[in-house]
């Protein structure tokens, strides 16, 4: 009786005085903490802080500026948080099934209720597990007296003020109830923020502000089965995960996609926004085709999963409703919005995020956000837009496209490109308007005005199509390697597979190309000869000044066969032939000379090639390190390269070296189906596959020389294609100091400093290790110990055949790699093999990376806790399409 009296005493002071209280067990709306006294439990229960009703404030209190409401009201008069012996006689939401498996339909009940699906006991095991679901804060168990709302019968407006946006906390704490998270009228306490001030508490989400839960991989967060290769479903919210069987019981219908159904009303966690109506296999399996497509469309769509104004800040300014309207019904809104800072730039239409270089040209005069900020992109430049300092990026791009932009320019820009010098009224141009720019611009993910989209294609067809739609999100991958690893051959089948054919000026290049580099090659020959010549010589004297008085030297012995000649000689015709193309290449007249006498010496260059000086110079190849090993493919068709008719064949296109446009920098768009082979059975009964869009970007290696210049300009792309060339474990090379030393090593130390780049610190790295062809060639000649770093090379078991000691020594290169990766960024490295003249191993590794950026994706998107039975196996050795990835 005394209990009762101080209940409804307790209960009086919370509630407004309007509010009908009732203390009738059967009905009672309210849950009061008592602490725990019952037989031992397994788990720890909540901790309470002793709670004197006398010391309570009255409701009013909380309202004193506001004046009470009505729906906080109501929220306090919901506010269950009830731990009586471990079982709760709270009203909580049970969820029935209309019988049919894949039509469940959601039904709250309030306590007393019995379920029909299953026993008593269970359900209240179950019940006891929705309510942890209920409210992320209380997972821990280890909730306060914060009286946290929870859902009833009509929970989802009860986490709602009035306007049914945002959820709103009551809590209890010194003595008075306070409101807690976003009020609807912000605006009146809106602040004036300045930018890169650590962001508003209001714009990360309530699921992102809570702690991550420590939970077992694989485990059912309702039935807590345990099984790490089974699939779990995440609720979007709360970020509970659970199993096929437990999926609808916790899930429902799923009216606003998949949220545990305590958590329906509830704002997702943004870190999952990216995962919206993204089905999984696990929900295909549980509910059929025509339903997933549905709950994906709630999912994206419902209003409780949009984006709040107030997550958006711009310009130091929260929008509002009608700013976030405004915003995303212009005719160019910025494309996947995340809850951020931002800055605009309404004269020009630039947008970007806070701090950073612009993404898109929105559309101008918006009234959104505030003041442009000068420091908005933190630009440290001297050089302004519309008031805002613009990035280095943008800077080298102002160079790029020619424009005169000494320290303390200010312009400005308008939205179709053109721009004025601040103060002078005269239109000085547009910035957009070469080609080069533009592409460039694309390349750097920079944005280009709409209106000058179009047309981009013309000029830029040779290694960009579709460029139409460069602002369209595309998965960047960055292709770079050591000179002579493979990347431009890497690229142009790339090319071949995916772009647009060789353009008749491409061609014609290309020929140019081709009969240039057959002089070169036969120049770094006559080179080598004539050192080989004078070594031998050389020699020869030694020997026979050391041996005066002892037998005389064979000449088989020494190569000498009289005291002027040797095996490396030449007659005098050739002799002439040699100092004249050495002198022109040392005086670096070459391009004067060529191509007009191209064809006049292509037959001196054939008797040149046939003389047997010159093939024995060349049978010491391998200490010609400038010599590349396709020089023999090109030299032995000397005559037709070097005549006027020659036409380069697609495997001349190949072979060839040195076709790299605008400084070593290529660009290629290219789709790729996102449909996996193991998906097929899903994806009939789903969407049609679509397309994926890549962009490879191919780097020379001479951009690298210029240390990290290049490599800032690329740090938002999506992977890192490092391609090494496995024949180098043999060959020396002269790096950028002049110093010889083994070309492994030197592929080592680059990939090395690029995983070390803090532009790539979270960009994953795919290693194509190429030329396995001519690997498998040298390895039969020079074992691959010769490398010191691979000196540890002693496979135990002796090779039955040299196919499986090429592979053996192909996977312990790769490991060493995977090794030498992780030690420097603690992640796991994907690599694939290649022999790059054969289209389908560039086809299958472009897949392969696909899959990686997958994969990728959804680790880091965290959308389930994947087990390894999926098709996205975090272990891409089973990656259906390669045979040999590591
Ligand atoms: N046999 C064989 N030759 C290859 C392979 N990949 C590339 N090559 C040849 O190796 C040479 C160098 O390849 P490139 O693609 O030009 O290498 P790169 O990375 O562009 O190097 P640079 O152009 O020097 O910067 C070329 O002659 C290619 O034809 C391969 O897998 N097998
Ligand atoms: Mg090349």
């Amino acid at each position: 009786m005394m209990a009762e009296k101080n209940w409804d005493e307790v209960v009086r002071r919370v509630v407004p005085v309007a509010v009908p209280v009732s203390v009738d067990d059967e009905n009672l709306d309210y849950s009061i903490a008592v602490e725990y006294d019952g037989p031992p439990i397994s788990f720890e229960v909540p901790k309470i802080q002793p709670l004197d009703p006398h010391s309570l404030s009255s409701y009013h209190r909380v309202s004193d500026s506001r004046g009470p409401s009505k729906t906080t009201a109501s929220r306090v008069k919901k506010s269950i948080s009830s731990v009586s012996n471990g079982r709760s006689n709270q009203a909580s939401e049970v969820v029935h099934r209309d019988g049919e498996r894949n039509s469940p339909s959601l039904v709250a009940s309030t306590s007393g209720e019995k379920e029909e699906d299953y026993d008593y006991g269970v359900r209240k095991e179950e019940e006891e597990e929705d309510r942890e679901h209920s409210s992320p804060q209380r997972a821990d168990g280890k909730k306060s007296a914060a009286v946290t709302s929870t859902s009833t019968e009509d929970g989802r407006e009860d986490d709602y003020d009035r306007k049914g946006k945002r959820p709103i906390e009551v809590k209890f704490c010194s003595g008075k109830y306070e409101r807690e998270g976003n009020y609807e009228d912000e605006e009146e306490v809106e602040e004036e923020e300045t930018p890169y001030s650590a962001p508003s508490s209001s714009i990360v989400s309530e699921a992102e502000s809570r702690p991550k839960k420590e939970r077992k991989k694989g485990a059912c967060s309702r039935c807590k089965r345990t099984n790490v290769w089974k699939e779990r479903e995440a609720c979007l919210v709360c970020d509970n995960r659970y199993c096929s069987s437990c999926l609808l019981k916790i899930m429902g219908s799923m009216p606003e996609g998949r949220k545990c159904v305590s958590c329906i009303g509830l704002p997702i966690d943004e870190s999952k926004r990216a995962t919206l109506g993204k089905a999984s296999r696990m929900l295909s399996r549980v509910v059929s085709p025509l339903e997933v497509k549905q709950i994906m469309k709630a999912e994206k769509e419902c209003s409780a999963n949009q984006l709040r104004p107030e997550q958006l800040i711009v310009n130091g300014k929260k929008l509002t409703h009608d700013q976030l309207d405004e915003l995303l019904g212009c005719p160019n809104p910025p494309s996947k919005l995340k809850p951020g800072r931002y800055w605009y730039d309404k004269d020009s239409g630039l947008w970007g995020k806070e701090g950073g270089k612009p993404d898109i040209f929105v559309t101008e005069n918006l009234k959104v956000g505030g003041v442009l900020q000068r420091n908005a992109s933190n630009g440290k430049t001297e050089v302004f837009f519309n008031g805002r300092e613009i990035t280095k990026t943008e800077l080298r791009i102002l160079r790029i496209a020619n424009i005169h932009c000494p320290p303390k320019t200010a312009f400005w820009v308008y939205s179709n490109g053109t721009y004025e010098e601040e103060g002078q009224k005269k239109l000085k141009g547009n910035i957009w308007e070469k080609n080069t720019t533009r592409w460039i611009c694309s390349m750097f993910s920079l944005p280009i005005p709409p209106g000058h989209l179009a047309g981009l294609n013309d000029d830029l067809s040779t290694y960009s199509n579709k460029s139409a739609s460069l602002q369209k999100r595309l998965q960047k991958l960055l292709l770079l390697g050591l000179e002579g690893s493979g990347t431009s051959t890497i690229f142009k089948q790339a090319k071949f597979l995916h772009g647009t054919n060789f353009s008749r000026k491409e061609l014609d290049d290309m020929k140019l190309i081709i009969q240039r580099n057959l002089y070169i090659y036969m120049g770094t020959l006559l080179k080598a000869r004539e050192r080989f010549e004078d070594n031998a010589l050389e020699q020869k004297k030694n020997q026979q000044e050391q041996s005066e008085d002892s037998e005389p030297v064979s000449e088989e012995e020494t190569g000498v066969k009289t005291d002027r000649q040797c095996v490396y000689s030449f007659d005098q015709r050739m002799t002439n032939f040699s100092n004249w193309l050495l002198q022109i290449m040392a005086m670096g007249d070459f391009e004067a000379f060529f191509p007009a006498a191209t064809h006049e010496y292509a037959p001196t260059v054939a008797d040149v090639w046939n003389d047997p000086a010159l093939r024995e110079t060349y049978k010491r190849r391998n200490e010609l390190h400038s010599l590349p090993d396709v020089a023999k493919y090109f030299i032995d068709r000397a005559i037709e390269i070097a005549s006027n008719e020659y036409e380069p064949s697609e495997k001349d296109i190949l072979h060839a070296e040195g076709f790299d446009q605008y400084n070593g920098l290529a660009s290629l768009e290219f789709s790729l189906d996102d449909r996996n082979p193991m998906m097929d059975s899903y994806s009939e009964h789903c969407e049609p596959p679509t397309l994926l869009n890549y962009q490879l970007i191919r780097l020379h290696s001479k951009g690298l020389n210029e240390g990290t210049k290049w490599l800032e300009m690329f740090e938002d792309v999506s992977a890192i294609v490092f391609c090494v060339a496995l024949s180098d474990y043999a060959q020396m090379w002269f790096d950028g100091s002049g110093t010889l030393q083994n070309k492994m090593l030197a592929s080592k130390e680059l990939f090395q400093s690029l995983v070390k780049h803090p532009s790539f610190r979270n960009t994953p790295f795919i290693l194509i290790l190429n030329k396995y062809d001519i690997f498998e060639e040298k390895l039969r000649d020079v074992p691959l110990t010769t490398c010191e770093w691979f000196s540890d090379f002693n496979p135990v078991r002796p090779h039955s055949n040299h196919q499986t000691l090429t592979s053996n020594a192909y996977y312990y290169i790769a490991v060493k790699f995977k090794a030498l990766y992780h030690s420097i960024s603690e992640r796991k490295l994907f690599v694939c093999q290649t022999k790059a003249y054969e289209r389908s191993t560039i086809d299958e590794a472009l897949k392969y990376v696909k899959e990686v950026l997958k994969w990728d994706e959804i680790k880091n998107t965290n959308l389930n806790n994947l087990g390894d039975d999926t098709f996205f196996t975090t272990e891409i050795n089973s990656f259906p399409y390669m045979h040999n990835p590591v």
